[in-house]
């Protein structure tokens, strides 16, 4: 807008367009009072997104202004369901004394709250981090991403190969909001991504961005950070870094280097893999049926997030591993899990606390929870020490003991920080007010002039009412009150009965509705003394708490460890406390190759099931590369698949399993082709996305992958269906060595055994029990030898009309099959079982059966298509 446009605007206006301007793409809260008010589209958005009235306030260049509102002491609220819904706001507030102002008051946008960037305890989600993700694009379809949680402090960089590897990480990271390149045509999932902001391609120059990079750490290269070679991850962390110092308007200290996250040190799962095995996400929105339902029992918000991150990102070390199973083995045997747990549930979020100390937001009571986190924090220590002291002397291992290296690091992280807590416990008082601004944070006796200063306020309180007493004596009005209000200050209040016996020498100062209230000489004099002290005293208070800030600041970074190392305690007690409560054991990671797992069990069934769960081994090997699993639906063929892939998967985060015993070899990848759904957002249809999760683990899949195929090739017909399970089979056996589960209703497929000997048949049983079936849940070795489908089908309630016609129509079929089976088989490949599901033209009651919509009929009408059917058939 130019300048003569502004001119015609009333200088609110101006001044509201003028910080419009500079945030043309967020909403602009402007602060008017009580109020923060929204203009133009600004309004119309958030009256829409927050269903608040859209108003009009007075005209503008000739105009109403449409208007909306929300009451500034409610701002919480409002900021925390924009965020969500992945806006931005930019918070304009009035900075000057409005009661000095000549014209209008003075106005500054002091903050803009992002989805990505947010760190009030009130805008977050307790127990999953928020990131800000930047991501650019290399020229050979390859991406570069860096993503940070501005409210722990953790920068981190990755590079991809390839569109479906950027899809894995964006399912892994879910990020709350997504800075790209506006220049690069992105895949569409990029663009369905929440909070996706678009930044000119500048903001993605590697070259800048290393000189940003360096500038922010203060170093001279960026080879510390192991980030040589990954230009386009830095490219993405400078546009990053650019955009967090935009919106911060603050120093960020807790930000103190960034790390590589290398794809080679985890066990990939693709974006179906992960949505597939249910890990964090259910469809039906319900955590509890998912694995980390199961899991998460941890005791403090950061425990939860660091389970989610372990859980999103199963390693391959095997080292780090073996350390995680150990430390929780020792836990459990010293069962010092429990009053570990009890002693961290005292222990708040001091990873978000601390970032918002590093960001100077940290509000009093954030402090006095970093007091009562560190005054806890040597109990912890030594309850992991002593015990194991105590344990290894009651064992008379005291020199023998094996040490748990992982739980002495995490102690040695923890530290000692009872300096800090005793300044925290000297400073700031027992329970704290929410906000500073009032004062009544710091303590007595922590400095000398806060207390003067306060000692001046209260024996103002001891004046005020011998005060009162005196006028009350001298006026001889016993009703008279001596009161102090914000706006008008202190005051003698006089009940309008008695107005008539007020001392001359009162001057009135306001009325009320049943009283008017004075002032005298003496009180105005009183007033200027101690209001010059409160407002002394809360100045103090307020430079005192910024130099605590600044003392917290400059111990930011062993407190930062000692917060994460609280955490992952947390998850390892939590994964003990699991491990004994559902009974898991620890798995063995063997450098062998194999998967061999005794008894076990789907950890997210089992828990939901009313019924007891059947156990179940797992054989795979080097020579036994392959189960074709077949049996009725409903008998647990997928079921029986993911539990073993949720094994193998808490194995690799460094968790017990539900097994009683599981050896495991090298695994590299976990690929999963289960269910079907459309893909509306990709605009594919259900075959399209069966077929491209399919070639992408044909292409993919090595001799250390495990891969589950839940019956590939249905979403066709019956031909092309089987042909493309049976090639599918074969080239992962032969070609990928991949250990592959693969559950099919193609019978044809367990010939496949006889011609391969790395592939072996399983399969889940079914029993008739009169005109009941049993499912048996029970794997069994050899090839199914009924299909139950229409006994399925009938306990699923079809109409018995149609089970009936079905039966004869299978029955037929079978016929057919047999005399086909004996006729010569014009090609010798080719399974003579093909013909069993040869298609057919429909029969005159099949056609009037697919006519028929069951829900539209009147029991008459019903019985009279019966009838009609008979005489068909
Ligand atoms: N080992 C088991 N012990 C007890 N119950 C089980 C077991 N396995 C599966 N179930 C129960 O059986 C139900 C059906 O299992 P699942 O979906 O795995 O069958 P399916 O063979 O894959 O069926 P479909 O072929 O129709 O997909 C599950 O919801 C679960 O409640």
């Amino acid at each position: 807008m130019s300048q003569d446009d502004l001119s015609q605007h009333t200088p609110l206006m101006r001044q509201f367009l003028t910080a419009k301007a500079a945030h043309p793409d967020v909403l602009l809260f402007f602060r008017m009072g009580d109020f923060y008010e929204l203009f133009y589209d600004d309004a119309r958005k958030a009256a829409r997104l927050l269903d608040i009235t859209l108003t009009q306030r007075g005209q503008s260049a000739g105009q109403p202004i449409p208007m909306a509102g929300v009451p500034h002491h409610a701002v919480e609220n409002y900021l925390a369901r924009l965020v969500r819904l992945g806006e931005s706001v930019a918070i304009c507030e009035q900075i000057g004394d409005p009661a000095l102002a000549k014209g209008i008051v003075e106005r500054k946008v002091v903050r803009i709250v992002t989805p990505g960037t947010v760190t009030d305890a009130a805008l977050l989600e307790d127990r999953r981090d928020t990131l800000l993700l930047a991501m650019s694009a290399g020229a050979r379809g390859d991406y570069g991403l860096a993503w940070v949680d501005l409210s722990s402090g953790r920068f981190l960089l990755s590079e991809v190969p390839n569109a479906e590897a950027l899809a894995a990480e964006l399912a892994r990271l879910q990020p709350a909001e997504t800075l790209v390149d506006e220049n690069v045509a992105w895949p569409k999932l990029v663009s369905a991504l929440p909070g996706l902001r678009k930044r000119p391609p500048w903001h993605f120059d590697a070259d800048a961005a290393k000189r940003e990079l360096n500038r922010f750490f203060g170093t001279r290269d960026l080879g510390g950070f192991g980030v040589e070679g990954l230009s386009l991850a830095v490219a993405a962390a400078g546009c990053l870094l650019g955009y967090v110092e935009e919106t911060q308007k603050s120093a960020l200290p807790h930000l103190s280097g960034m790390a590589v996250e290398a794809a080679s040190e985890t066990i990939a799962l693709d974006a179906a893999t992960r949505r597939n095995l249910e890990l964090d996400t259910h469809p039906s929105g319900r955590t509890e049926h998912t694995l980390l339902g199961v899991l998460d029992e941890t005791v403090t918000p950061m425990g939860a997030r660091a389970l989610r991150r372990w859980l999103n990102r199963p390693l391959r070390s095997r080292d780090v591993l073996r350390g995680r199973h150990q430390a929780i083995g020792a836990l459990i045997d010293s069962r010092r899990y429990e009053p570990l747990r009890d002693q961290l549930r005292g222990v708040g979020d001091l990873e978000r606390i601390l970032a918002r100390v590093a960001l100077r937001s940290a509000r009093p009571r954030d402090l006095s929870t970093l007091r009562d986190g560190l005054l806890a924090a040597p109990f912890i220590g030594a309850l992991v020490h002593d015990r194991e002291d105590q344990e290894a002397a009651i064992h008379g291992r005291t020199l023998q003991q094996k040490p748990v290296p992982l739980l002495q690091s995490l102690v040695k992280r923890i530290g000692d920080h009872a300096e800090t807590a005793a300044l925290l416990a000297s400073a700031v008082i027992e329970q704290p007010p929410a906000l500073q601004r009032d004062g009544g944070v710091i303590a007595d006796g922590y400095d000398a002039e806060l207390d003067e200063l306060r000692r001046l306020s209260t024996h103002a309180d001891q004046y005020l009412v011998e005060l009162e007493e005196r006028e009350k004596a001298s006026s001889g009005i016993s009703a008279l009150k001596v009161g102090y209000n914000r706006v008008h200050g202190y005051y003698i209040e006089i009940g309008k009965a008695h107005s008539d016996k007020v001392p001359t020498h009162y001057t009135r100062r306001q009325t009320t509705k049943n009283a008017e209230r004075y002032i005298t000489e003496e009180l105005k004099q009183f007033e200027d003394k101690v209001l010059s002290a409160k407002e002394r005293s809360l100045m103090r208070e307020r430079a005192l708490y910024e130099a605590l800030l600044d003392l917290l600041i400059e111990k930011l970074e062993p407190l930062k460890q000692a917060a994460s190392a609280i955490a992952e305690l947390d998850v390892l007690a939590t994964l003990a406390e699991r491990a004994e409560a559902l009974d898991w054991s620890m798995p063995e990671l063997t450098d062998a190759p194999g998967i061999a797992i005794k008894r076990g069990r789907h950890p997210v069934v089992e828990k939901v099931r009313d019924e007891p769960f059947e156990p179940n081994d797992l054989m795979l090997g080097n020579d036994r590369r392959m189960l074709v699993i077949t049996g009725p639906n409903m008998g647990g063929k997928s079921t029986y698949m993911r539990q073993n892939a949720l094994i193998v998967l808490l194995a690799h985060i460094g968790s017990y399993v539900p097994a009683t015993r599981a050896v495991i070899g090298p695994i590299d990848r976990i690929f999963t082709r289960i269910g079907a759904g459309d893909d509306l957002s990709r605009g594919q249809s259900t075959f399209m996305v069966e077929m491209s999760e399919t070639a992408n683990i044909l292409h993919n899949a090595t001799e250390q992958s495990l891969v589950l195929m839940d019956e590939v090739g249905r979403g066709t017909s019956t031909y092309d269906g089987l042909s493309l399970a049976r090639a599918a089979a074969v080239h992962l056996a032969r070609h990928c060595r991949a250990y592959t589960l693969f559950a099919t209703h193609y019978f044809e497929l367990t010939e496949l055994a006889t011609e391969f000997p790395a592939i072996a048949n399983v399969h889940l049983d079914a029993v008739e029990y009169g005109d009941q079936l049993v499912f048996m849940h029970a794997v069994k070795d050899g090839p199914a030898n009924q299909s139950f489908g229409l006994q399925v089908a009938a306990l699923a309630g079809l109409p018995k009309a149609v089970i009936a016609d079905a039966r004869r129509t299978l029955a037929e079929l079978e016929r057919g099959m047999h005399q086909q089976a004996n006729a010569p088989t014009p090609n010798a490949e080719a399974s003579p079982q093909l013909g069993l599901f040869a298609p057919s033209a429909p029969s005159a009651a099949e056609r009037m059966l697919d006519e028929i919509d069951p829900d539209a009929l009147s029991p008459r009408e019903a019985l009279e298509a019966l009838y009609r059917l008979k005489s068909l058939g």
